[in-house]
């Protein structure tokens, strides 16, 4: 994909910074103000990025923690003389903490239900805020100081112009940071189900809340440049309409992509201006009829560019990513293997009811370290929901699980995964708008350490190169280093199988859970399976396989546990479980 003769690489956003730098000495005072409220705008929609695109969690509530920012800055500069300096901290921890608290909630919430709370905040922070007589209540509060810099008063469009573009482009510079961190990929690996980040040890409802509250600040700070721009704040800029607004341009710009943030912003808000201006002179009546034209522009946008206007517009002019400059190179294990034949898995009187039905009727059976165990049956005969048990996304009714001694049957998949325990999904679960790289460095997540701070900061950069050397080493390992730089989605199903594979081994298992690994993959691409799984297995690696290509189990396994109605038929060697007359019946012989 990547030396398609017409592919075009981005420059990176520097070029772009020193026109906005520049553009004060073109353009007059109206024009530099409006690009300053967009600015403003783009730092919200940014924050509505990362919620609503990268994380899926929608929110039309984001203008109550603009105004959350406004108003802490207006009631803190008028009431108590405090420096505008000193409130912006405030006015970011009282947010973020409000956000947090909020998020702790209703965040637990999905679908609809999330989008229904948010409207119902934003709701109520507006007529809180409107109703309070030390805010002024709907006529607001006037009087807010300008910003002011080592003796220079920085009021007026130009000044607030440059103080508003180093707010947005270190904001812009934090979350493009961010997103391409270890945080970044787990927090864009949540909208795919929290089973996949779980898997690799991330923990994704702490994960949504840390993404809210930053959109929140971003926010926050939104409303502080506002407040002290326009330095004059009411409720209606807060309120619902505008928590609909900024939804908008996420929407319109692309939601999933950085920079359809400030698309998304310059659209709405140049569309906003001339409609404003034009339709009460077109119509003979004043009213806010732009709203109408911003839907029917949503409508036009949904139909022809699903994914916004930023990434249609990439894909248009081929734009692609460069190429990444990682050399494969293993991390250090951080656990040392069980020796051979050691049991590692220990499935115990093992069981599982979904009301009326015995999915799982007490099975038992051992995985041991260097070994390969198959478990196979015929569908609905409980394999999955076996993995689910061992891999901790269902609990088991009754029954132990252990792992090298420990009971693992009450843990939570995220800590099932730090004790060593790796596993693939029977419906593959990969982040499509991630590289091959990224999904299989999403696998080394509990290998490393920087937090969001660090990450923001850019200060992960060392462990970083060492989780993409360690993810790019885990693909030589399994034959996708040619597609790195591939984008998952565009894989076919027996690769993203592989890459799913590869994924697992960067968690650096003692246990490997694959769930039908071989299906998709072509007969050389299966051989090149079982021979990575047979080096795998005399490394020490215990592997429990569920398969159904009869070929590649018998081929590879060791022992085979048969399973039927949720319980043990048979166990053995693959060619005595082969042999077995109960097996052929109730399995064997309907193949
Ligand atoms: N969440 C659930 N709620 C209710 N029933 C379930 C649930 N998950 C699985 N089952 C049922 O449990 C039984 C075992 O299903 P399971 O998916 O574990 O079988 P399987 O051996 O993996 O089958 P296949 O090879 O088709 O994937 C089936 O009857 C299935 O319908």
């Amino acid at each position: 994909m990547n030396d398609r003769p017409h592919a075009r690489h981005l420059k990176g956003p520097l070029p772009w910074l020193a026109a906005a730098l520049l553009l004060p000495l073109v353009l007059g005072p109206y024009h530099v103000a409006l690009l300053g409220y967009i600015m403003i705008a783009s730092l919200v929609t940014l924050g509505l990025t990362l919620l609503t695109g990268v994380t899926g969690l929608v929110s039309f509530g984001q203008a109550a923690f603009v105004g959350m920012g406004a108003y802490t800055t207006a009631y803190l500069t008028t009431g108590w003389q405090l420096s505008p300096w000193l409130t912006l901290p405030i006015a970011l921890l009282l947010t973020g903490a409000s956000a947090a608290a909020i998020g702790a909630v209703t965040l637990r919430m999905s679908g609809h239900f999330l989008a229904i709370a948010s409207l119902a905040w934003g709701i109520s922070l507006f007529y809180l805020v409107g109703n309070l007589p030390w805010f002024g209540g709907f006529n607001g509060l006037s009087g807010i100081p300008p910003l002011t810099l080592a003796g220079f008063d920085l009021r007026g469009e130009v000044p607030m112009y440059y103080v508003i573009l180093l707010c947005a482009a270190a904001s812009f510079w934090g979350v493009l940071n961010l997103l391409d961190s270890r945080i970044g990929r787990a927090i864009r690996s949540i909208r795919h189900g929290g089973a996949l980040a779980e898997s690799v040890g991330a923990d994704p409802a702490r994960l949504k809340i840390a993404v809210f509250t930053l959109a929140a600040m971003l926010a926050a700070l939104a409303g502080w440049l506002y407040a002290h721009d326009q330095r004059f704040v009411n409720p209606t800029p807060f309120g619902i309409h505008m928590g609909i607004e900024y939804l908008f341009m996420a929407v319109i710009g692309g939601a999933s992509s950085v920079w359809g943030a400030i698309v998304g912003a310059v659209v709405v808000t140049l569309l906003r201006q001339v409609l404003e201006d034009t339709l009460p002179a077109l119509l003979g009546q004043t009213g806010n009829f732009e709203i109408v034209a911003f839907g029917i522009l949503m409508l036009l946008v949904l139909q022809r560019a699903r994914q916004g206007l930023w990434p249609w517009l990439v894909e248009r002019l081929g734009v692609r990513r460069p190429a990444s400059a990682v050399a494969p190179m293993a991390m250090p294990s951080i656990r040392t293997l069980p020796a051979r034949g050691e049991p590692v898995l220990s499935i115990d009187g093992v069981q599982k009811n979904f009301g009326g039905l015995v999915a799982v009727n007490r099975l038992s059976f051992q995985v041991e370290a260097g070994g390969i165990l198959g478990l196979l049956g015929p569908n609905g005969a409980g394999k999955s929901t076996m993995f689910n048990l061992i891999s901790g996304v269902l609990n088991a009714s009754a029954g132990e699980i252990r792992f090298l001694g420990r009971r693992i049957d009450r843990l939570r998949s995220r800590a099932i995964a730090s004790c060593g325990i790796a596993r693939t999904f029977q419906h593959v679960k990969l982040v499509p708008s991630m590289t091959v790289l990224e999904n299989a460095a999403l696998g080394a997540h509990l290998r490393g350490r920087s937090g969001l701070v660090r990450s923001v900061l850019r200060l992960d950069r060392a462990e970083e190169a060492r989780l993409l050397a360690e993810a790019a080493h885990q693909l030589e390992r399994v034959g996708l280093w040619a597609q790195r730089d591939e984008l998952a989605a565009n894989l076919p199903l027996g690769q993203q199988r592989v890459l799913e594979i590869a994924r697992a081994l960067a968690v650096d298992p003692v246990v490997l859970l694959l769930d039908e690994p071989a299906a998709g993959l072509r007969y050389k691409e299966k051989q090149a399976l079982a021979g990575l799984l047979l080096r795998l297995r005399d490394e020490g690696v215990a592997v429990l396989l569920v398969e159904h290509d009869m070929d590649f189990i018998l081929g590879i396994t060791d022992r085979l546990v048969v399973m039927h109605y949720g319980q043990k038929l048979a166990e053995g060697a693959p060619r005595d479980v082969q042999a077995n007359a109960d097996v052929q019946l109730a399995y064997l012989g309907a193949e």
